[in-house]
């Protein structure tokens, strides 16, 4: 690479998704002066085609189905959804799909935006391909942050790319529900997708390979959601998927299951789980393969790479696909990175400054589907797994009165699992209408590693369906 027209900053950012922007506005607090390159739309996936688009199509169909269940709302909302008001809303929680709001924020702060597709070009140095076909080659200081985010995996089915099937990004930004709509893949794309189009007037098939839904949660979270699904009206299928399916000259989409059904469809998403956008950023000039998943420390450095100036943050580390914790790791790496550059010691201890233990400790995740499943920790399966010895605590939330006033017919579950050498909750699983509100105390609770004796302490507002919590105590005290 020649020295003419590079341009020298401390830290340079590919991808001004919601982890990127997060990356730099650390470094940029640190004092390092920070680029930032996105091909696309400065806010990424989460703003546009993912979280707030999904929640925004959620948030009037899980409203309304606790309101039918309320005396005395019920007339007000027996109506069918209004669509147009709710894709409207949608469309809004989008920003109709422009990033000035974005752009405006990552000026605002001191951060440099330079659109293009970045690439490695070596050590500490990209090159960006803007959208003019010219070139701008960038050197960084101290820092290079991979944040270039995840898209959606599609399996390897014959003929898959004639078919044109939703991804998330369609399912997100569709103009209109189509008439019949097959989701494949039960994981949590899949299941939100398929509640929220059932509810705008669809005719919603779920296709799911394993035996129940949502395959990472506890499988009483997934059953409970399976019933509200049917209840809706949605064909929900188990251990089963496409075998084969061809688009017809009248735009139908035929599908052949694997267990040899066959199904006709307007449209058909895959929700089949997510690949790293890495295969044309110029890993190979820092020896690593493109179109892998970067593996971190936890300081979110890149170990396979030396000298400790790459870092990789957010989905394209593969640690935990959800927005909040990419940005939780966007924090650290922020930290890591000014630290570095002033030369000072690392402090990566287990929950220090410098080390993302939450991504393996503690990750939250909330599925808004009818009724809400919130998680954060170990499931019993992976308690299994990795061979900790824990106590299970189950109780019906309906049984909490909290849950009666929030809705008179409330059905769900909660379960905490405690070490139990150590005495401390190291995971939580609640479903039931309402229940991500909850989830942040059990996340509190494990990252703080709370003694559970200590929790008799921590006492839950009445009538709220926290006290599911002092249920939780009881069952256990009283077991
Ligand atoms: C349908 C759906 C719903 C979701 N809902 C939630 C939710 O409710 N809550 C939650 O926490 N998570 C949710 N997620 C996950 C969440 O969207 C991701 O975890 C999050 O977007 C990851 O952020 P990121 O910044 O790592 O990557 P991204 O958001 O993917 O951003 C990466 C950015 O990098 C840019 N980029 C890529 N390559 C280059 C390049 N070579 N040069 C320049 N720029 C580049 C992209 O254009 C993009 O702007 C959802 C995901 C999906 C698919
Ligand atoms: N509310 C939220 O926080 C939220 C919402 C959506 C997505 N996300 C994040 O996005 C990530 C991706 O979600 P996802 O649902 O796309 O992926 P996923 O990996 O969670 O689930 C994919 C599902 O598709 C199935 N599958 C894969 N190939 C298949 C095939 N050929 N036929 C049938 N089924 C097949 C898998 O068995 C799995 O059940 C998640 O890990 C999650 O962290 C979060």
């Amino acid at each position: 690479m020649s020295t003419e027209n590079i341009r020298t900053y401390d830290v340079i950012v590919i991808g001004a998704g919601p982890v990127g922007e997060n990356v730099a506005d650390r470094t940029t607090a640190a004092g390092l002066s920070t680029v930032i390159v996105e091909s696309e739309l400065a806010g990424g996936e989460c703003s546009y085609w993912a979280c707030e688009p999904s929640k925004a199509l959620l948030r009037p169909v899980l409203l309304r189905a606790d309101a039918v269940h309320v005396p005395g709302i019920h007339p007000a909302v027996k109506e069918p959804l209004d669509i147009d008001a709710v894709l409207a809303h949608r469309d809004r929680m989008s920003a109709d799909w422009k990033d000035d709001g974005q752009v405006e924020w990552i000026k605002s702060v001191g951060i440099d935006l330079l659109r293009g597709h970045g690439r490695l070009a070596g050590k500490r140095e990209v090159s960006v391909e803007t959208p003019d076909g010219g070139t701008v080659r960038l050197r960084a200081r101290h820092a290079v942050a991979v944040c270039t985010g995840s898209r959606a995996a599609l399996p390897p089915l014959p003929g898959i790319e004639s078919l044109r099937p939703w991804t998330s990004r369609d399912a997100t930004s569709a103009r209109k529900p189509p008439e019949r709509l097959v989701v494949v893949g039960a994981g949590v794309v899949g299941v939100e997708m398929a509640t929220a189009w059932q509810a705008l007037g669809s005719r919603v098939t779920l296709l799911a390979r394993e035996e129940g839904l949502l395959p990472r949660v506890e499988p009483f979270a997934g059953e409970l959601v399976t019933e509200r699904l049917r209840e809706a009206g949605a064909d929900v299928r188990f251990n089963v998927s496409v075998a084969a399916a061809e688009r017809t000259q009248d735009g139908e989409v035929r599908i052949t299951l694997t267990d040899g059904c066959e199904l006709t469809a307007d449209e058909i998403l895959f929700a089949t789980g997510r690949a790293p956008r890495s295969e044309d950023i110029g890993l190979d000039t820092v020896g690593l393969i493109p179109g892998d998943w970067l593996a971190t420390d936890d300081s979110l450095t890149v170990t396979a790479v030396p000298g400790n100036w790459l870092y990789a943050v957010g989905d394209v580390n593969h640690r935990a696909l959800f927005t909040h914790q990419g940005k939780y790791q966007a924090r650290i790496a922020g930290a890591v990175i000014g630290a570095r550059a002033r030369g000072e010691q690392l402090d990566t201890g287990r929950w220090a400054p410098h080390s993302g233990t939450a991504d393996t400790e503690a990750v939250p995740g909330v599925v808004f589907t009818d009724p809400e499943v919130a998680s954060v920790g170990l499931t019993v399966r992976e308690a299994e797994l990795t061979g900790r010895a824990v106590e299970v605590v189950d109780h019906e939330i309906g049984h909490v009165a909290g849950a009666l006033q929030y809705r008179p017919d409330y059905r769900g579950r909660a379960r905490i699992l405690i070490d139990r050498d150590r005495q401390v909750v190291v995971g939580a699983t609640f479903v039931g209408p309402g229940v991500g509100e909850l989830l942040h105390s059990a996340t509190i609770a494990i990252s703080a590693e709370v003694p559970v004796d200590r929790l008799w302490h921590a006492v839950p507002a009445f009538p709220t369906i926290s006290e599911v919590w002092l249920r939780l105590l009881e069952t256990r005290r009283d077991s």
